[in-house]
């Protein structure tokens, strides 16, 4: 039998060294690390030169630990070795020039800064895995809060469902004349699922989600007071058509944020609703803003014809003052609402993109 070299290929990580020996059915193999640091392979097989026996030997740019593994397939003989110091390494052998029968392994090579992403994201799914483990362990009604969310996500998805499905009906079989009395059809349900919204307030503070307390007081509260106060209060304006563009943003995104958190509570994902929670709102949300504000216009000379909340005065200084002006105050705050909110929402898509990108790798 002749002695031979087979065909090595080789990667690196941070902490290892892996070989990919081209020896199918190999048998009787014998790997031993000699005291200079060398690796030294013998064994039988199929390789470039057919049945053989197959030698090499390598002499690491620096020291390994002795704990060598391999694992032999039909196909070829892998092996894992670990450095003693987890660094990145110039080249794998300590001579310069690299020996005929070695060559980088591309199924498995990745350059420095890829392997730290690598090892990045590693050790930030094992940190997530730990503290995860950690509050499952601790967290004794993680079941209970997991099942309340559920439950309020569902009911949300159901009550803006209905309005969604009820203004799209009535647009298709009455047109334009659908605008006009959206209030009259829809706002019962409406104030039952803001109502309901103002638990995404309460939620964060009692630590069950991990949303910013103020973006969704934010938006909580920019929406009650168009709901509450502009449409709720002024008989005038409910059977305005801006009643129709506000009510039918607002479920439009509902209809797909609900069940993305439905799907986070049982831990799902399904990536077109993920999209779509992410996306949609970078049209809907400006749109959304405008509708508001200009309800609030249309709303300004009914609340100075009406009085109504107008703020008692000294008589020196007039009868009242008119709730236009806070309103009008209150128009300058949305604009900072919306600036606040989008860039917050900006951020949520980058980090969900950003790490989903990485577990990819
Ligand atoms: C200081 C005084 C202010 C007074 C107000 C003055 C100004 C008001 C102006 C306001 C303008 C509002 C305009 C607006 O009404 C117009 C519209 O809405 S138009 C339609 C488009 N709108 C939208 O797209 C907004 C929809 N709303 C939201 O996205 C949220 O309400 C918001 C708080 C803005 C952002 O959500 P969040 O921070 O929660 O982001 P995530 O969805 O990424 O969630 C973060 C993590 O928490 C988990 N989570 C959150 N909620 C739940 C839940 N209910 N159930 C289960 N899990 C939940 C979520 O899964 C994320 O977890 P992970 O990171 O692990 O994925």
């Amino acid at each position: 039998m002749q002695i031979l070299t087979p065909h090595v290929y080789w990667a690196q990580r941070h902490g290892e060294i892996y070989l990919r020996v081209e020896l199918s059915d190999a048998k009787n193999i014998d790997i031993s690390l000699q005291e200079n640091n060398t690796l030294q392979f013998r064994g039988q097989g199929h390789g470039a030169k057919g049945d053989n026996e197959y030698v090499f030997s390598l002499e690491f740019l620096e020291p390994v630990r002795p704990e060598i593994k391999h694992k032999s397939t039909q196909r070829q003989v892998d092996i894992k070795i670990k450095k003693q110091e987890v660094r990145w390494w110039d080249r794998l052998t300590l001579q310069e020039k690299k020996p005929l029968f070695l060559a980088p392994d591309f199924d498995r090579w990745l350059d420095e800064s890829d392997a730290e992403m690598e090892l990045q994201a590693k050790e930030e799914e094992k940190i997530n895995r730990i503290s995860v483990e950690s509050r499952v362990r601790k967290d004794p009604f993680l079941g209970l809060k997991r099942g309340y969310l559920f439950m309020y996500n569902l009911v949300q998805f159901l009550g803006f469902s209905w309005i969604f499905v009820n203004m799209t009906v009535r647009l298709f079989i009455l047109g334009q004349d659908s605008f006009y009395d959206t209030f009259h059809t829809t706002a019962d349900m409406m104030y039952f699922c803001q109502m309901m919204a103002v638990l995404e307030v309460i939620n964060p503070l009692l630590g069950l989600v991990k949303t910013g307390f103020f973006p969704a007081m934010i938006q909580v509260a920019g929406r009650n007071v168009i709901l509450f106060v502009i449409f709720g209060c002024l008989e005038d304006m409910q059977n305005k058509a801006v009643v129709f563009f506000v009510f039918y943003l607002w479920s439009t995104i509902e209809i797909f944020r609900y069940p993305f958190y439905m799907l986070a509570c049982i831990g799902n994902e399904w990536k077109l609703l993920t999209w779509l929670r992410y996306s949609i709102w970078i049209p809907l949300y400006p749109l959304g803003v405008v509708a508001e504000a200009v309800a609030v216009i249309q709303s300004l000379p009914i609340f100075d014809e009406t009085r109504l909340f107008s703020l008692p005065l000294p008589a020196v200084l007039g009868h009242s003052l008119s709730f236009s002006y806070t309103l009008q105050v209150y128009l300058v705050l949305m604009f900072l609402g919306l600036f606040i909110n989008f860039r917050h929402l900006y951020k949520q898509r980058r980090r969900r993109y950003r790490s989903k990108k990485r577990k990819v790798h």
